[in-house]
């Protein structure tokens, strides 16, 4: 059926889609990386663990001692002599003895649980906190997506590891170890009859696992892609249906579901296999432990060179039953360590990452910055091939309005990034109020910047909230007077629910220009010292705009402004305008000096114009 309706794709697009999946899910074990990562369990060394450990011991050493008193006391002593006093005695201390394994448990799990929830909290905390430092290289260098799974997924996959691999790891340990030891003293010859299928066990556990842990590796591999795919699909939703490319859509998600569907097929059907090999082995421990032990018993009735009694036989039935569960165990353990190798690598590697932004030690802290900015054959490149500046030099005196103007890619939005330093110079320096901006403390800084870009971002919660996000101490009436400073007032109040409507994340709800006047509240009610606006009125309408002019003026009164617009209308009245092309100024001046030039930005207004009066 689902063949039948498979879509066919067209040779041309058959490439779209295709997800790498250059993340290994496993990696082989590597004690210093395991060390850092249990590095994270030493606050709790003194309180949680040492009682999981503990409770972990109690309750392994119950279930150590259950057997020999179920068979050997309990048959041998009380039951075969009828020594009906000890038999009571007995069962009292089994009772008992289950009890406290009981509650020696339920705290064990409690405590474990406890102690992997904290470690995980813990270094998720470390790691956003981490990123959220890191330089705007490290994001242009990734998606938002991959940088997601890390904080999720790689420290999700970290979860299991910590609250049951590692105290499972001693317990399962001392409860093989611990049966094997009873085992011998209990019967020498028959533990070495039945030992015979510990290597079987083992050798199902591994190479069988390994096949199953393959699988089920591809299916989160699938799984990954089809969510890429919706979440692709989704996003660009309108595009698809404004191309009417839905079929072609359909078809790469039917492509990709089949292989998910294949996957999972693949996966159950290995793990159906494993169970009947795990019973099969059960099967000849049993056999054997019946052939032989009713011999060794024969043996031993008959007075032989053997002294097996049938309590020791039922304390071996017991232990033959715990054997599976350990081994089962340390292999699930041993696939949990390799994918959580691979996990906390990807972790450390963003942990290791240094911001290429740094603070000095002794950074200045400026309490007011006048904003006054200068740059001295100031280079800077992205990448190694290309120069996004090439030894530029200006100076912007406090308070002034300068305009950059240019062509697309001509270097402007890299001028306002060096500015809040988002980015280093590779050459030449970058001075504010005659510092040169690394000896300045980031925060004292960035906190006198604000910087209003085209696609401002609007986070989840009230209008209230966002524009409160230029200064969280500002009461309500300061939010407000902000919002009727630059004009976004008016159709706030239009709101259903006015400041207090809430916006979803990005805003998806407001227009692009409604936006932007929020951003313009926002920066406003920061009052910084420097403002930098990339192309912040693009998406406002001209009668809006002229409108907010008179805003904007305010906005910018006794601040330095950085202006970056490819509407020349809006920057008529700038101190100075620079024009830049291919990262070079190549003219600056007011707008009637320029004009008078008759250079490039003449001829840019003219072809404006020239547009306007043909539409
Ligand atoms: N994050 C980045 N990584 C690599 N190269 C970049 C990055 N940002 C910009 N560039 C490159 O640097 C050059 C200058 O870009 P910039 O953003 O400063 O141009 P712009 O003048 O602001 O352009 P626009 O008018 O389109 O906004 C361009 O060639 C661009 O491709």
């Amino acid at each position: 059926m689902r063949r039948k309706h498979k879509i066919e794709l067209n040779d041309n697009v058959k490439k779209r889609f295709y997800y790498s999946t250059d993340q290994a899910i496993e990696k082989p074990f590597n004690w210093k990386q395991m060390w850092r990562l249990l590095a994270y369990m030493k606050p709790y060394s003194k309180t949680l663990l040492p009682l999981a450990i503990i409770t972990m011991l109690i309750a392994t050493g119950v279930r150590l001692a259950i057997p020999i008193i179920i068979g050997k006391y309990l048959y041998d002593d009380a039951i075969a002599q009828k020594d009906m006093d000890l038999l009571t005695k007995l069962a009292i201390v089994v009772g008992a003895l289950y009890l406290v394994s009981y509650v020696a448990n339920a705290f064990r799990i409690r405590w474990m649980n406890m102690l992997g929830q904290k470690v995980i909290y813990d270094l998720r905390k470390h790691l956003f906190s981490h990123v959220q430092g890191l330089s705007h290289r490290f994001f242009d260098q990734r998606s938002a997506g991959s940088i997601l799974v890390r904080i999720m997924n790689d420290i999700n996959s970290l979860q299991e590891l910590f609250t049951n691999g590692v105290i499972n790891l001693l317990m399962d340990f001392i409860l093989l170890i611990g049966i094997v030891v009873i085992l011998f003293i209990l019967s020498p010859e028959l533990a070495t009859a039945i030992l015979i299928i510990l290597p079987l066990m083992f050798f199902i556990s591994t190479s069988l696992r390994r096949k199953i842990r393959r699988a089920w590796q591809d299916v989160r591999i699938k799984q990954a892609m089809l969510n890429s795919h919706l979440n692709e699909s989704i996003q660009g939703i309108r595009v698809t249906q404004s191309f009417t490319q839905e079929r072609e859509n359909m078809g790469f998600f039917d492509r990709i579901n089949s292989e998910n569907f294949e996957s999972w097929k693949n996966a159950t059907r290995q793990n159906a296999i494993f169970r009947p090999f795990v019973e099969m082995t059960n099967a000849v421990g049993t056999v054997i432990l019946i052939w032989f032990g009713a011999y060794l018993i024969q043996v031993n009735l008959t007075g032989g060179s053997s002294s097996l009694t049938v309590g020791v036989f039922i304390s071996f039935a017991f232990y033959l039953g715990m054997f599976w569960e350990p081994i089962s165990r340390l292999g699930q353990l041993y696939n949990m360590l390799l994918v959580g190798m691979a996990s906390s690598e990807r972790i450390f590697e963003f942990l290791d990452e240094k911001p290429i932004v740094d603070e000095k030690e002794d950074a200045v802290q400026i309490e007011t910055i006048n904003g006054e900015i200068e740059f001295k054959d100031v280079e800077f490149s992205y990448d190694s091939k290309r120069k996004a500046l090439n030894k530029i030099s200006l100076k912007m005196e406090a308070g002034q309005t300068v305009a950059l103007v240019g062509h697309t890619g001509s270097g402007k939005t890299t001028i306002a990034n060096l500015i809040s330093r988002f980015y280093d110079a590779t050459g030449g320096e970058v001075l504010i109020d005659g510092h040169n901006i690394k000896d300045i403390s980031l925060k004292s800084l960035r906190s006198q910047i604000s910087v209003v870009l085209q696609d401002t971002f609007i986070f989840s919660g009230t209008i209230n909230d966002n524009i409160r996000f230029g200064r969280p101490t500002a009461t309500d009436e300061e939010v407000k007077a902000a919002a009727e400073a630059v004009g976004a007032n008016a159709f706030i109040e239009r709101l259903k629910n006015g400041y207090e409507t809430e916006v979803e994340e990005r805003g998806n709800v407001l227009s692009v220009g409604e936006r932007q006047l929020i951003s313009f509240a926002r920066a406003l009610l920061a009052d910084p010292s420097i403002i930098i606006l990339d192309e912040a009125t693009a998406s406002i309408d001209t009668e809006t705009e002229m409108q907010i002019q008179q805003a904007l003026k305010q906005l910018l009164k006794g601040r330095t402004a950085i202006i970056i617009a490819h509407r020349l209308s809006t920057i008529r009245e700038a101190d100075n305008i620079i024009v830049l092309d291919h990262g070079n100024i190549m003219e600056q001046g007011n707008h009637d000096q320029l004009m008078n030039h008759e250079g490039i930005y003449y001829r840019l207004v003219k072809a404006q114009f020239t547009m306007l009066d043909v539409s």
